[in-house]
């Protein structure tokens, strides 16, 4: 499979001198086009340093960042508008789906390309399609407020999707979902993933799914460790 992000000895350290933190001492991952791994690790590993480097929200200190064939980071970002690189090769779900609560579904999906510069029925129709591939289009019109928990996760992940995003970062998207309800998302994302070509990776402490990834990097003290296959739901790495 093509290669959605790789990430080459990235260092992030917060700080200097005495009291520098030492959050990311290395890491390398890649994850192909139409790949969902699982990042895992205990508290203070990392795991929230590592997605804000890779969303752009955060400058690391140092290594590569590649997504498809365009450096995005090498010893400093290589783009100069980092609003777009996050508007448009990168897509977020977190564990809350912060849905806007005064626009119906369809305008939550909408409002990226909207604001983007996309006409507005050109970004519905887009935001309704996607809504249909993700099961929820009878919700169209729903307020926000009207929907069950796992519906409103579907909407969030049609935000995510709807700028067709190379890559999608995923914190914690299934922490308040039922085993159920948790499974389908996972089962979603992966569907998602190979429909539109898409790297995602997911960061989760959730045992419910942590067996279903193909692959799953462990991040400790701030050094990932690649894991396979349902080896990753056993496997214990004595921490450092
Ligand atoms: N802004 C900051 N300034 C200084 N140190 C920081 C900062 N943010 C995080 N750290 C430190 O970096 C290390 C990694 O933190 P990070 O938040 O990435 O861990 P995490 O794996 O996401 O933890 P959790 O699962 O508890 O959210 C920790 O030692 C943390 O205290």
């Amino acid at each position: 499979m093509a290669e959605g992000i790789r990430i080459e000895n990235l260092i992030k350290t917060y700080g200097s001198g005495d009291t520098a933190v030492h959050a990311l001492r290395g890491v390398n991952m890649s994850v192909a086009k139409g790949e969902v791994v699982g990042l895992i690790g205990p508290s203070g590993s990392g795991k929230s340093t590592l997605l804000k480097c890779l969303g752009a929200v955060i400058e690391p200190t140092s290594g590569r960042m590649t997504i498809g064939d365009s450096v995005i980071f090498e010893d400093g970002w290589r783009v100069a508008d980092l609003r777009a690189l996050r508007r448009d090769l990168i897509g977020f779900i977190f564990q809350a789906p912060y849905l806007i609560p005064f626009l119906d579904v369809t305008d939550n999906v909408a409002l990226l390309p909207m604001l983007a510069g996309k006409p507005n029925a050109e970004a519905r129709k887009e935001a309704r399609d996607l809504l249909e591939a993700l099961d929820v289009a009878h919700r169209a019109a729903a307020m926000p407020s009207q929907l069950s928990g796992g519906e409103q996760q579907r909407v969030a992940i049609a935000r995510a999707l709807v700028n067709r995003p190379p890559v999608i970062l995923a914190d914690e998207p299934t922490a308040p979902l039922d085993s159920v309800r948790a499974l389908a998302v996972v089962d979603l994302l992966n569907t998602m993933a190979r429909q539109f070509e898409t790297a995602v990776i997911v960061v989760t402490h959730d045992e419910k799914i942590i067996p279903t990834f193909g692959r799953v990097y462990n991040i400790r003290e701030g050094i990932t460790i690649e894991e396979f296959g349902t080896h990753a739901s056993t496997h214990q790495v004595t921490p450092g």
